[in-house]
């Protein structure tokens, strides 16, 4: 018998056709049900996003405000919910919270095993609403202040913000948090998406796909990579102490948080866009060291690995500089992506197929307990 070839970490296996986004790292290209990101970053709110990976379509005015109406009604979190997220020990990671977060909603839904489109794309529809709650909280809590009340008069973004620091930011702050908000969307079968794909695949509950991919993004070789970006900055310093510091973290070879791309390999196509969001809250919020840094290690990172950053990279010090705790911006990931991952649930149970790849077993030959009887 030949020996099977292996693909491990499953690089370049096509395992099944999407309509919700497309990668394309020959062109650098992304796009959303066609719409390139660039132009969804640019002309539209959050919201309007959100409709398109779960419907297909850009809303029209009125979809937009049915939908609208909707999420404002869901923003609030049972207090219930507010409670038990309090009792945690203040040392869990914000992400942890989310995650526990998740699963009490679902525990809450009596819905929660109904797998209708209907009833799937109204239990996204209530987490897109609710996440920002809980990062708000999180963050607040973190600085010993009590949570606060959403407020139905305003946007997604302006309310996420308003949640998290009492105040509605400068408008270039809102717009910049929203794009990175689109950018973070969606991207095809990144390892959160597929881990909630697979969840899906036996056919359990949304929740619980949620609730796993967030596990599958905390990590720092995916989502949790925006967070290791600003301790990397904070370990380099200054941009001088850059080309010493990457020497020695390269002699021990460490990964370098915010670089390389398991699909992009000549840049990761949103980078260039949160960039230019990067840039216009720098220069709001006296940010010039940070950037002095960024553009330092992408250098110093392209001359000795030739890597170019992914999207963690900028948006790491973007959500620093907009004033949110390091440990929060994997949450905010979540708040974004749960618009894509919900797309893909809903994708995988129109057409589903048990998720169950084979491995090749390399483990003792088969063999014989010794002795006779019960051990
Ligand atoms: C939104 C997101 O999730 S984007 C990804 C966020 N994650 C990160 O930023 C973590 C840092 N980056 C990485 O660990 C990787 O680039 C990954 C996991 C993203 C992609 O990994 P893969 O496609 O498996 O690439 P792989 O790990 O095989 O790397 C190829 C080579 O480049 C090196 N390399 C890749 N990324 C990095 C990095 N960030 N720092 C140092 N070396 C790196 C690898 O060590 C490997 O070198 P070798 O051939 O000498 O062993
Ligand atoms: O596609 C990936 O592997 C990781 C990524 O950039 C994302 O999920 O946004």
């Amino acid at each position: 018998m030949s020996a099977p070839s292996i693909h491990k970490g499953l690089t370049g296996i096509v395992v099944d056709t999407t309509e919700v986004s497309m990668v394309n790292p020959e062109t650098n290209s992304l796009t959303y049900r066609g719409y390139p990101v660039q132009d969804l970053a640019e002309k539209c709110r959050f919201e309007e996003v959100a409709y398109l990976l779960w419907y297909g379509e850009l809303p029209t005015p009125e979809q937009l405000a049915v939908q609208s109406e909707a999420e404002r009604a869901h923003r609030a979190l049972p207090a219930d919910l507010v409670l038990t997220l309090l009792s945690l020990p203040e040392t869990a990671h914000p992400m942890d919270t989310l995650r526990t977060a998740v699963s009490i909603l679902g525990a809450h839904d009596p819905h929660e095993d109904d797998n209708s489109l209907e009833a799937n794309r109204a239990k996204a529809l209530r987490l897109f609403a609710a996440l920002p709650a809980v990062v708000a909280l999180t963050q607040r809590r973190r600085h010993g202040l009590l949570p606060l009340a959403p407020r139905d008069d305003l946007g997604y973004a302006e309310n996420f913000l308003y949640m998290t620091f009492g105040e509605v930011p400068e408008p270039v702050i809102v717009r910049a948090f929203e794009t990175s908000l689109v950018l973070y969307a969606e991207h095809s079968f990144n390892a959160s998406t597929f881990t909630s794909r697979v969840v899906t695949s036996t056919l359990s509950d949304l929740y619980s796909a949620v609730t796993a991919a967030i596990g599958a993004l905390k990590g720092p070789l995916h989502g949790g990579a925006n967070e290791a970006v600003m301790t990397t900055f904070e370990e380099i310093g200054t941009a001088g102490g850059t080309e010493a510091w990457l020497a020695g973290a390269l002699a021990e070879k460490r990964k370098i948080m915010g670089f390389g791309h398991r699909v992009y390999k000549r840049g990761d196509s949103r980078v260039p866009t949160m960039r230019r969001a990067l840039q216009e809250i720098a220069e709001l919020r006296d940010g010039h060291h940070l950037l002095d840094l960024y553009e330092a290690l992408a250098r110093a990172m392209h001359d000795a690995k030739g890597l170019h950053p992914n999207l963690d990279y900028p948006a790491g010090p973007a959500y620093h500089l907009i004033g949110f705790d390091t440990p929060v911006f994997t949450p905010i990931f979540v708040a974004a992506r749960i618009t894509g991952w919900t797309a893909h649930i809903a994708e995988q149970l129109a057409d589903n197929s048990l998720i169950r790849p084979s491995s090749a077993y390399t483990g003792p030959t088969e063999r014989m307990i010794s002795g006779s009887g019960p051990r």
